[in-house]
């Protein structure tokens, strides 16, 4: 397969409503797709920064940058190009993960299609359809987000996440655990708290959360391991995971015991099934996070999630607990359950004129 053109297409999708993190309120997702032209096929990427660098180093426009000046050149200059050798051509360039799991993921789409396969199938997907999470942003009340999770939980959503930061995590905990019982519940601090605030995250012990996900620095392996061991409630690391090899690390260190497998933050969907499968050696379960991806990452994370060692719902959520209209066909949850994608590539394809909708660039680089 030779490459012979990439898009570059920045996009803009409002919001249903406003998503609050420890790392910032959203209203609108921004985000790059790639269209990769082979002599064979085409295949579509998506990159899961945010505009700004507030979850991790990288961010859209930056991310456009380094794909048109490093990362694209450097595979249209290989005469064959396959999926599998995209990270290794690439891994001259130190960083940029969620660029390189974009390209990665553009030409992976184009293989596959190429030779009919489904990327569920590529991964080795043993189920046709995947529980469903959901993630609750931290709200201005308790009362709306009572309101906000009971109304999640009659849509279906087998798991409810809730966003916690210092000064909203055992309250809302406790008003959800108080209301709706015994359901699925984890939470996701987003590196907010650091060692000291060990004694803070023990009082969510009581609750039986399922997880407590990311709740110090990135790079603060040593301080998970230190809080596991103060705290019951199990630690699952995000950020921290950017590799098959700090996955090993971090379990090795009992820095966590669950692991939120993210293909964009780790660099493609290949690394990310390589971190399924470190995981599964070590008995870690895993699931698939999201990052507010459009119908194309959500099909590819449909994929993943389907994996054997996906024992916990993922953020795989329905199209519309994000946006009024995807650019895709809309995921719609159908008894708290997603369908994988069972078409050749990630199986799925934009609407033009849905994307055109929303597309506030497009370049073409010719190869
Ligand atoms: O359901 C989703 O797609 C979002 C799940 C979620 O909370 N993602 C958060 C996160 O910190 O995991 C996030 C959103 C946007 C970008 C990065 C991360």
């Amino acid at each position: 397969m030779k490459l012979t053109g990439v898009e570059l297409r920045k996009v803009r999708m409002p919001l249903v409503a406003p998503f609050r993190t420890s790392f910032g309120t959203q209203t609108a997702r921004e985000l790059l797709l790639l269209r990769v032209a082979t002599d064979e096929t085409e295949g579509w990427g998506e990159c899961g920064t945010l505009a700004d660098p507030v979850y991790s180093p990288e961010y859209v426009d930056g991310a456009a940058d380094v794909l048109r000046r490093y990362l694209i050149p450097a595979l249209a200059a290989r005469d064959r190009l396959d999926a599998t050798n995209v990270g290794p051509a690439l891994s001259v360039f130190h960083g940029h993960r969620m660029a390189k799991s974009a390209l990665e993921m553009a030409v992976l789409d184009a293989e596959l299609t190429a030779c009919g396969v489904s990327l569920a199938r590529e991964l080795g997907a043993v189920h046709d359809r995947v529980p469903c999470g959901v993630s609750v942003g931290i709200m201005e009340s308790i009362d709306h987000l009572l309101e906000v999770v009971g109304g999640y939980l009659d849509e279906g959503y087998q798991r409810i996440k809730l966003k916690i930061e210092p000064g909203w995590d055992v309250l809302p905990v406790r008003a959800v655990r108080e209301r709706f019982g015994d359901i699925m519940l984890q939470v996701d601090a987003n590196t907010a708290y650091t060692l000291a605030d060990a004694d803070l995250l023990a009082r969510l012990d009581p609750f039986d959360l399922l997880l407590i996900e990311q709740p110090l620095a990135e790079e603060d392996i040593v301080g998970h391991a230190e809080l596991a061991k103060r705290v019951r409630t199990p630690i699952c690391l995000d950020e921290s995971i950017t590799s098959a090899r700090s996955a090993a690390a971090a379990i090795t260190l009992g820095a966590c015991r669950v692991v939120n497998i993210k293909p964009g933050r780790v660099g493609g969907y290949l690394e990310a099934r390589r971190i399924h499968d470190v995981c599964a050696a070590h008995g870690i379960p895993v699931w698939c996070g999201g990052m507010l991806e459009t119908g194309l990452g959500r099909a590819a994370n449909i994929a993943l999630a389907a994996l054997p060692g996906c024992v916990l719902p993922g953020d795989t959520s329905a199209s519309g607990r994000y946006y009024h209209t995807d650019i895709t066909a809309p995921f719609v949850l159908d008894d708290g359950h997603l369908p994988v994608p069972t078409g050749p590539g990630i199986g799925v394809r934009p609407i033009p004129e849905l994307l055109d909708e929303v597309t506030t660039s497009t370049e073409w680089l010719p190869l």
